[in-house]
């Protein structure tokens, strides 16, 4: 038995902020109380200061494996969840083979299993090798255990194909998540197009190549009446379109990531390949809107789009470099630093955007401490002042601009079903 005592329990999904206790036995949440008596054979955890939260689910991540181990495993993915806070993650279907028939979702469900580290739900893609032609067996995937489908890494440009998706999807009551980006738009720029781009000599993405792709995806899934996730979202525009979309009663819904609400194309000024990512690093106006968008439930959750790179593929010219940061292990000391500690949102809310949205997107029960569920929590010191440091990261991507910087408010254990994964920044197998 796991007792966690005095802690702050935030839960959204039932409205909860107070100081209780929590029992955990047999895998589940027994009981939460105040002033649960502890006994000679419970585990206890002294969370006095400290934010008890229903586990953190990051719906989009890229684990590296099959064919890219280089970059990432799916142990060194899962180990980096449990460091950062997350109990659950999906995993996006850019591998090599393409997540797109059952065998590869299978394999990956059995490795994952085997860790027995973080709930891990395959993301299938829309097409086949990701291509934007044929679309996959969206039935028989969903049933082997795809939680959703997405080519995201690139867009899918035919709007008849993406459309055909759609359709298919309703049949499955399936979820198709978008990567919004205009190729012929989006070119071979390599940052946000702008003042910054033009004074750097370096090619720009404009903030069209992604509102264009925006604004189609979400007149599909009107049309459809299919059911959309608006993956990274990075414009002021684009949180203008979805806002009236959801108005409309379009099924939309969107994430943010913690780089799009704490960079700005500023970044880029080193010339720092880190900053490379996709869709790029925005301006201030963009960072407000997206905020906005979080405080006023326009964008449902926050996401990482952990992207791991090795060393040797990123230390190269800012145009050779690939898109992609690592977030795993970041993410939740940025959202705190960024949201909680400035008072854009308060407890509940992170908790909401961190746990029991992205839970509800995928259609899991999860996101939420009731009694009688599966132990998956997270805890937080909301008060703990560190820095990022690269050579602590259990991911092998090295690849992030926020190496060195000073955070507040960082996860220190991580439950899963009852056990602790992580106990103050270490993994425990
Ligand atoms: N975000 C990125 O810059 N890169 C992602 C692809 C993606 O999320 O579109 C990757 O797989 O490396
Ligand atoms: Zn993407
Ligand atoms: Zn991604």
């Amino acid at each position: 038995m796991l007792l966690i005592k005095n802690g702050l329990v935030i839960d959204p999904s039932q409205n909860i902020n107070e100081t209780l206790d929590i029992l955990i036995e047999n895998k589940k949440i027994l009981k939460i109380e105040k002033n649960i008596k502890a006994n000679k054979d419970m585990e206890v955890i002294n969370a006095n200061g400290m934010i008890v939260a229903p586990g953190f689910i990051d719906l989009h991540v890229h684990l590296r494996e099959p064919g890219k181990e280089y970059k990432e495993t799916i142990l060194t993915g899962c180990q980096a969840a449990a460091k950062g806070g997350f109990t659950g993650i999906a995993c996006m279907p850019n591998t090599s083979p393409v997540i797109d028939n059952e065998s590869v979702v299978e394999l990956i469900k059995a490795r994952a299993n085997k860790y027995n580290l973080v709930d891990v739900y395959p993301i299938a893609s829309i097409t086949k090798g990701q291509e934007g032609k044929e679309l996959t067996e969206y039935g028989i995937l969903k049933e082997t255990g795809a939680i959703a489908f997405s080519d995201d890494g690139v867009g899918v440009s035919s709007s008849g194909v993406m459309r055909r998706a759609l359709d298919y999807a309703k049949a499955f009551d399936a979820l198709i998540m978008c990567h919004c980006e205009d190729e012929s738009l989006a070119g071979d720029g390599v940052m946000h197009e702008g003042v910054m781009s033009t004074k750097l000599g370096l090619a720009g993405i404009p903030s069209i190549a992604e509102e264009i792709m925006l604004e189609r995806d979400i007149a599909l899934a009107e049309f459809t009446k299919g059911k959309i996730h608006i993956c990274h979202v990075s414009t002021a525009k684009g949180v203008e379109i979805i806002r009236n979309a959801k108005n409309r009663g379009v099924r939309v819904t969107a994430e943010v990531t913690p780089h799009h609400i704490s960079l700005t194309d500023e970044a880029v000024k080193d010339y720092d390949p880190n900053t490379k990512v996709n869709p790029p690093l925005r301006t201030k106006e963009d960072i407000d809107a997206l905020i906005e968008g979080l405080i006023d439930g326009t964008i449902d959750c926050i996401a990482t789009d952990h992207a791991p790179h090795s060393i040797e593929e990123k230390e190269v010219e800012y145009d050779y470099a690939p898109f992609g940061m690592v977030g795993l292990e970041t993410a939740v000391p940025i959202a705190f630093e960024k949201l909680v500690k400035t008072n854009k949102l308060d407890y509940l809310q992170i908790v909401k955007v961190l746990s029991t949205s992205p839970a509800k997107i995928l259609g899991l029960d999860k996101g939420s401490l009731r009694e009688g569920t599966e132990a998956d929590i997270t805890i937080i010191d909301p008060n703990l002042t560190q820095k990022v440091d690269v050579n602590k990261f259990y991911t092998l991507g090295k690849n992030t601009p926020f190496n060195n910087l000073e955070l507040t408010g960082w996860p220190v254990y991580t439950i899963k079903d009852g056990n602790i994964i992580m106990n103050q920044g270490v993994v425990v197998e």
